[in-house]
């Protein structure tokens, strides 16, 4: 790339929001547009093997962060995996498909952020998906991104299903992206496509338009920081190769860095709360005090059963699910229970010996109540952040698990799940509190830390415009008010979709 050349648009980060945001708009020929991703191509074709994403945890496209130590994880620190490759996590993630609960967006609005409410998010999410089921009212089947009901035959659980039918739940075909989340047992969705191959931001959005002469992409591309001049971003900084250098934008430049890693570049570009920046002799741009404050994620807690049926090993890591309130407070849907009913083949590696055939329930904290916080050690952009998520601080958030561990329980009481069960391994007898504390890890779900809204705290605006600062967005799992009720990559692709949709029309006549 020439480094006097000058862009339209500038996307950084070319995760599962990034890559539709590049997508979209270089759409029309005439945006220039620039897509700068840290990490590299996603030619390791363990990425679009469905099974084979555990293989790249750890390894150079992954950014592998970890948390400080978490005194309600019994004071452990644990690795929250985040992709470094064009599609970021969703080049590396379990692929599951999970749009989120209606009231989730439905309190997004009711936090400020209008426009985000369920009725104006289901048309993009409707647009974006090809589901092999079929159009409806509330799906699509012209979109770019495959949907497709759990394609590992093994992983399809009669046992659990009507087991959760037995309880008093709908099933056993429930489609929990469709009018209703809640109280229904049913095959989890996936992005997977239909020649068996995982369908990931890159693949879905960037492979189909890579030709487009308007849309350059520099990979092994790290920003480092956002070029403001007089209250407007005007360009970044970066370092390739180690060489560091700077490229300018007519119009805007869009943050999709991922909830970790855009308030650390808002950070370092002096955006963020006065205090924090003056302590590590950042010139503050713009005094936000809420930017990397707000984070959320969601937890899982394994609970292993012994099977009395021996199976082959899964492909996926999960293929069924039920959502539901477990407060039973008629409030949102704060549990998503995942069944798997044998050894999962991609974690196989990594578990232990367990002398026999077993199946796995992992209930999942979806609304938690604790909030975490990203912060700067020092101005080095390669200084890792200091992350905080300040898991099962709160003690409503323990309780869901609890009750998750109950519902768990009596729904390997029932005549259905009896046939496969040969009984509870773990938690087994250990104290419940004790085993969650000790044995739950993240979903990789990290959302919140740059939030729209329009209170002191927010960042963006419902545009998804940074306050304070003109021609600058954040468009990724960081704006988030409150993380959705399921798993998190659905909502991102739509985030991108629609901050696009927003630029596009706000430069309509430029
Ligand atoms: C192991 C794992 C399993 C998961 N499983 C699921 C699942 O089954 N279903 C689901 O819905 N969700 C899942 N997720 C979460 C989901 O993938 C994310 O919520 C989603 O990808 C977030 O999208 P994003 O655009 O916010 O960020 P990302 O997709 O993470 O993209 C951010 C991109 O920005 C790049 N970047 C960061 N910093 C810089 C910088 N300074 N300069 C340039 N580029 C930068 C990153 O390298 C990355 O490519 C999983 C995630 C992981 C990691």
């Amino acid at each position: 790339m020439d480094s006097d050349s000058k862009y339209d648009y500038i996307i950084v980060g070319a995760g599962a929001a990034g890559s539709v945001l590049a997508n979209r708009l270089s759409a029309n020929p005439a945006n220039k547009v620039l897509l700068v991703e840290a990490g590299s191509a996603d030619q390791n074709p363990a990425i679009k093997d469905p099974g084979g994403f555990v293989s790249l945890w750890f390894s150079e496209l992954d950014w592998a962060l970890k948390t400080t130590n978490q005194p309600g994880l019994a004071d452990r620190s644990i690795v929250i995996n985040q992709g470094k490759v064009l599609g970021g996590s969703s080049s590396i993630n379990a692929m599951m498909y999970v749009r989120g609960n209606p009231g989730n967006f439905e309190a997004w609005k009711a936090q400020g952020a209008d426009g985000w409410g369920y009725d104006d998010l289901l048309p993009y999410f409707i647009k974006l998906e090809n589901f092999e089921n079929g159009a409806s009212e509330l799906h699509g089947t012209g979109g770019e991104l495959s949907i497709r009901d759990c394609p590992d035959d093994v992983m399809r659980s009669e046992h659990f299903l009507k087991g959760a039918m037995e309880l008093g739940y709908d099933g056993p075909n429930w489609d929990y992206n469709g009018a209703r989340q809640e109280n229904g047992a049913g095959l989890i969705q996936f992005h997977i496509t239909e020649n068996d191959k995982r369908a990931s931001g890159a693949s879905a959005f960037i492979d189909p338009v890579f030709d487009r002469e308007n849309l350059t992409i520099l990979t092994g591309c790290q920003t480092t920081k956002i070029i403001i001049e007089n209250g407007t971003a005007i360009g970044i900084e970066y370092i390739i190769s180690g060489i560091k250098n700077q490229v300018f934008v007519s119009r805007e430049v869009i943050i999709s860095a991922g909830a970790l890693a855009s308030p650390k570049l808002l950070l370092l570009s002096g955006i963020g709360p006065a205090a924090e920046l003056e302590a590590l002799d950042i010139e503050v741009v713009a005094d936000l005090p809420g930017v990397g404050k707000n984070l959320q994620d969601h937890l899982q807690l394994p609970m292993v059963f012994r099977s009395k049926i021996e199976m082959p090993q899964t492909t996926l890591l999960t293929g069924n699910v039920l959502f539901v309130n477990t407060k039973k407070d008629g409030g949102l849907v704060d549990l998503q229970l995942n069944f798997t009913p044998s050894l999962p083949g991609p974690l196989a590696p990594l578990l232990p010996d367990f002398g026999g055939p077993i199946c796995i329930f992992l209930p999942i904290l979806v609304q938690p109540e604790s909030r975490g916080e990203v912060t700067l050690t020092s101005k080095d952009p390669l200084e890792p952040a200091i992350i905080n998520p300040h898991y099962l601080e709160k003690e409503a958030d323990v309780e869901v698990l609890r009750n998750a561990v109950e519902l768990v329980r009596n729904l390997a009481t029932t005549p259905a799940f009896q046939e496969l069960s040969g009984g509870e391994m773990a938690p087994g007898e250990a104290d419940v509190t004790d085993y969650i504390r000790s044995q739950s890890s993240t979903l990789w779900h990290p959302a919140g830390t740059c939030r729209i809204g329009k209170d002191s705290l927010a960042v963006v605006d419902p545009k998804l415009k940074v306050h304070g600062i003109i021609g600058l967005r954040v468009a990724d799992a960081s704006v988030m008010p409150t993380v959705t009720s399921g798993n998190t990559v659905a909502s991102s692709f739509v985030i991108g979709a629609k901050a696009a949709d927003m630029i596009l029309e706000d430069h309509l006549n430029d």
